[in-house]
């Protein structure tokens, strides 16, 4: 039985071609797009391009590095479509900052299942929500030790992008097998990013905690409930174990997209939303995926000694979802003992609908109906005086970020430390998927917004200024795509959350998920 195309042939020519001009349909250059999509949520128009950006306002003269930003920018092979935002092929895209100057470029990632699908013109590995045709009962079977042994599993590394310690930079997804290496400078696909090691494992955090000296993810284990905490040390590629966290609760470990970190500790989150063997077989997605909403299961926050892989703590909280972390900081008593921890999440208040929200479906037919699921700054107070019991506040009114907010960022220079501002996503309602950028500070528990109607911009990326020492001196990168068919790298003062400058592209690019900024030396 094949699959009947979900909907008719788009107009982007795709895979296969390599042509480094733009060609774009005179219908989009007026703003009229395709069965009437919004550009963020259109596949990329060609596999690659490059090229210099004019530049409205001032790039600051110290901005001299490079912005990567990864995302699902490829949401149909041949006339097949894809059904959820995180199933796309990889695309990889790139702002080169110098001298005042803005270079961009763009390059699909070359994954095994990206390069098997051109080949084939179909499906070949289980994306996100996607699952390859299978015919009868022995390919059932085939199917299902696909699964287990990995070899089905994608590698399209289309979440986010990392720079190691060591300088190599890595594109990433929640297969393990999807980690793949790439040149910053060309965007070429290196290769697979092999882990020498023996720890197996098929699927980990997609936002590992990365530093000049060391990379720390977790890998769930859905045979044995539970998460070990791994790290690698920078210039290495061998992952090694500092400890393993037991599920406290229920059949299944929760899913982990990310964990936050403090000076000294890892945290490791156990949500209500749990992986499951039942919904990873299916070949037709349910409304939570992979994954099912378990609150009977209880909700835990475990915490790691990062130096001694010993659980120091672990507390029942009230139930959550979140995909980010923002980040987690150690609270002092009088005689300066660690007493608790405070970890900050984008929240959705525990309602696991926010998965299928991102159908694109409903991202393409929703715009301006206000069906976005409201969200916080969720703050866990973690206690570790052996307390058993956690709490979960909003860290502010999420009325200053118009009750929807993600994709967020810190001053990287406090990770895991007190800090004050947080950078993200938010909302101006109505609308059916965050529309705003918003700078919370988290001690005057205000907000600044910036907005376009409109306008998707992506995930905004702090970069702070060589030799700032207040935590809000630098900028703020995020790249927009416009209503009409436009698309644009935006600038925002870090301090002021004002415009300062932006460049258009030649063409609206899709929405994309997290970057990394890449120092010039
Ligand atoms: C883009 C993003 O944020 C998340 C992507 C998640 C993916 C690709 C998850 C893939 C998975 C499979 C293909 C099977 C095993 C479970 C799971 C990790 C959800
Ligand atoms: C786009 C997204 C999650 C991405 C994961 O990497 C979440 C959006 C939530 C909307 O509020
Ligand atoms: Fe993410």
């Amino acid at each position: 039985m094949s699959r009947a195309p979900r909907r008719p042939v788009e107009t982007a020519a795709m895979l296969g071609s390599a042509s480094t001009e733009p060609s774009i349909p005179a219908a989009v250059e007026r703003g009229i797009w395709p069965n009437g999509e919004h550009a963020a949520w259109t596949s990329v128009r060609q596999e690659r391009w490059e090229g210099e950006l004019q530049v409205q306002g001032e790039i600051p003269i110290w901005l001299n590095g490079t912005y990567l930003r990864n995302g699902p920018g490829l949401w149909h092979i041949s006339n097949y479509h894809f059904r959820h935002l995180f199933d796309g092929y990889a695309t990889l895209v790139s702002l080169h900052f110098e001298d005042g100057r803005l270079t961009a470029a763009h390059r699909q990632v070359e994954s095994e299942a990206y390069k098997a699908a051109k080949e084939k013109k179909r499906l070949c590995y289980r994306e996100f929500s996607e699952v390859p045709n299978t015919h009868g009962f022995l390919s059932y079977v085939g199917g299902l030790a696909g699964l287990l042994s990995g070899a089905s599993l994608t590698d399209n590394a289309n979440t986010g992008v990392i720079q190691l310690g060591d300088g190599r930079v890595v594109c990433l997804t929640e297969t393990v097998k999807g980690s793949i290496l790439v040149d910053p400078k060309t965007l070429d696909t290196i290769g697979r990013f092999e882990y020498a090691d023996e720890l197996g494992g098929l699927i980990h955090s997609a936002h590992p905690i990365v530093t000049e000296t060391e990379f720390l993810t977790l890998l769930p284990d859905l045979v044995w409930p539970g998460y070990r905490v791994v790290r690698m040390e920078a210039g290495t590629n061998e992952r090694k174990v500092i400890g393993r966290v037991e599920c406290r609760g229920g059949m299944a470990p929760g899913w982990v997209h990310s964990f936050p970190v403090t000076k000294n500790y890892v945290v490791v989150p156990e949500m209500p939303l749990r992986y499951c063997a039942k919904n990873l077989l299916r070949a037709e997605p349910t409304p939570l995926y992979k994954f099912e909403w378990r609150p009977e299961w209880g909700s835990y926050m475990h915490v790691m000694c990062k130096a001694t892989g010993t659980l120091v703590a672990s507390v029942e909280v009230p139930p959550f979802v979140t995909f980010h972390f923002i980040n987690a900081y150690e609270e002092e008593d009088e005689e300066g003992r660690v007493s608790a921890i405070v970890a900050d999440c984008c929240e959705h208040y525990a309602d696991a609908s926010i998965l299928d929200k991102l159908r694109l479906q409903n991202l393409r037919s929703c715009i301006g109906l206000d069906v976005l699921p409201d969200a916080r700054v969720g703050r866990f107070r973690i206690p570790l005086d052996g307390s058993s019991v956690g709490s979960l506040v909003c860290a502010l009114d999420p009325e200053k970020h118009g009750r929807g907010m993600d994709m967020c960022s810190i001053n990287r220079r406090y990770l895991g430390r007190p800090y004050r501002y947080a950078y993200a996503c938010g909302a101006q309602r109505p609308c059916n998927f965050p529309n705003t950028l918003t700078k919370i500070d988290l001690f005057e528990k205000t907000s600044k917004n910036w907005h376009d109607e409109g306008s998707i911009p992506s995930e905004p990326f702090f970069v702070d200024r060589p030799g700032s020492t207040e935590e809000d001196d630098g900028v703020v990168i995020s790249m927009v795509s416009g209503k009409d068919g436009e698309g644009y790298a935006l600038i925002l003062d870090g301090f002021s959350f004002e415009e300062i400058a932006r460049a258009k592209f030649p063409y609206a690019l899709p929405y994309g998920l997290h970057g990394c900024w890449l120092q010039n030396k």
